[in-house]
């Protein structure tokens, strides 16, 4: 089947949620011993996981973050203050299991999948993932990132992942992505497809200064004017002024919702890659948990416009899923509360409609 075929047919398995479950879940934390909704966030979650999986109690014993990893051809403009071997040099990091997304992962019972989905380089290791759909993207700034049939390609790939996971058991899935230069695509398809100027979407990444800042802003802007990405068509802004990361994790978020897996969204790049996948299949959104805000500029603007609201506020901006995966520990905890919290009947405490009603 042609892969636009494939991926359509994907994007055609999405169902809204389940609102049986979700009317079930919010009974039940009503009958807690608590004051109505004053779990807060905690609340807003265990119903959207109840809507999800269709389940007023789901539990997720088997977690996986996905790291996509990819370079980036328009870092030769100067956009990033590390050089792009760091990504190769990373992915190795990962499978050593050394880096700050292996020790969170540890620390939160979950595993991580590393995917070369298009590192400028050989890495090899027996646990790598290698789905290498070209050695990095072409620089964004003398023309298209890549094809359309490669951005159609990564996306796929990103989908067979999660299938393959969900095969052997995996319950929730967390989007992490490493890519020396990656938030410069990132912020060209956030000004493309939420509409802030350049200079809104554009943001410090690694660690520019501002004089760094505004040159970046200056080739994202260039890159837009050169290739003409069309706002209303997803695939199209991926292919040109895109990533083949952000592209594979768009195929994970839309690969989680067509599977009924939650899919915890991290920072800055990760929410790149869901607002395209929501604006590929808008079904997909309500599968997305918004894990953390990112100090990345135009991060705001992507989690406004998916109307998400991150559940932690951290000052993080490392990517590699590490604040998704942080946010494990939020989840688990919102799955004892259902399971192990007294109601008001079996603690025989007085509960807030018993009164309302006492008084009527
Ligand atoms: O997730 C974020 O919000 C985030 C914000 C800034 C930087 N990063 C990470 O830093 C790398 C990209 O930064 P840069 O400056 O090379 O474009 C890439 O590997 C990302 O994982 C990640
Ligand atoms: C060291 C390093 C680790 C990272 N992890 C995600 N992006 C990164 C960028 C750098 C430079």
């Amino acid at each position: 089947m042609e892969r636009e075929q494939q991926l359509k047919a994907w994007v055609q398995q999405i169902t809204a949620l389940d609102e049986a479950a979700q009317k079930a879940a919010a009974d039940h934390l009503d009958d807690l011993t608590k004051p109505p909704g004053s779990l807060g966030k905690l609340e807003e979650l265990t119903i959207r996981l109840a809507g999800i999986t269709g389940k007023k109690q789901p539990s997720f014993s088997k977690k996986a973050v996905i790291v996509m990893a990819s370079d980036h051809g328009v870092v030769e403009e100067g956009v990033s203050s590390f050089p792009a071997e760091v990504t190769q040099q990373m992915v190795h990091n990962f499978l050593a299991g050394g880096a700050a997304v292996n020790v969170l992962a540890r620390h939160a019972g979950a595993e991580v999948i590393c995917v070369d989905i298009g590192v400028n380089g050989e890495p090899v290791h027996p646990d790598l993932v290698s789905r290498s759909v070209r050695k990095g993207t072409a620089n964004m700034a003398k023309g298209p990132a890549m094809s359309r049939e490669e951005a159609l390609q990564a996306i796929l790939t990103g989908i067979d992942v999660v299938q393959e996971s969900v095969r052997k058991g995996t319950q929730l899935f967390v989007t992490g992505e490493m890519g020396i230069g990656n938030t410069t695509p990132s912020a060209a398809v956030t000004s493309v497809l939420t509409g802030v100027s350049v200079q809104e979407a554009t943001g410090k990444g690694t660690g520019l200064d501002q004089a760094g800042v505004q040159h970046k802003a200056n080739v994202i802007a260039r890159a837009i004017q050169l290739n003409q990405p069309a706002p209303n068509d997803p695939i199209d802004v991926l292919a040109k002024v895109g990533g083949l990361d952000i592209a594979g994790l768009a195929g994970v978020i839309i690969g989680s919702a067509a599977l009924k897996c939650p899919v915890v969204i991290d920072g800055y790049i990760s929410t790149a890659a869901a607002l395209v996948a929501s604006r590929i299949a808008p079904a997909c959104r309500n599968y997305m948990i918004a894990s953390h805000m990112s100090e990345e500029r135009g991060h705001a603007a992507l989690l406004q416009t998916l109307e998400l609201s991150p559940l932690l506020q951290v000052g993080m901006r490392l990517g590699e899923g590490t604040g998704g995966v942080l946010c494990l520990h939020l989840i688990e905890a919102a799955g004892r509360i259902m399971d192990e919290m007294a109601t008001f009947s079996s603690a025989g405490v007085s509960g807030g409609n018993e009164k309302a009603e006492a008084e009527l």
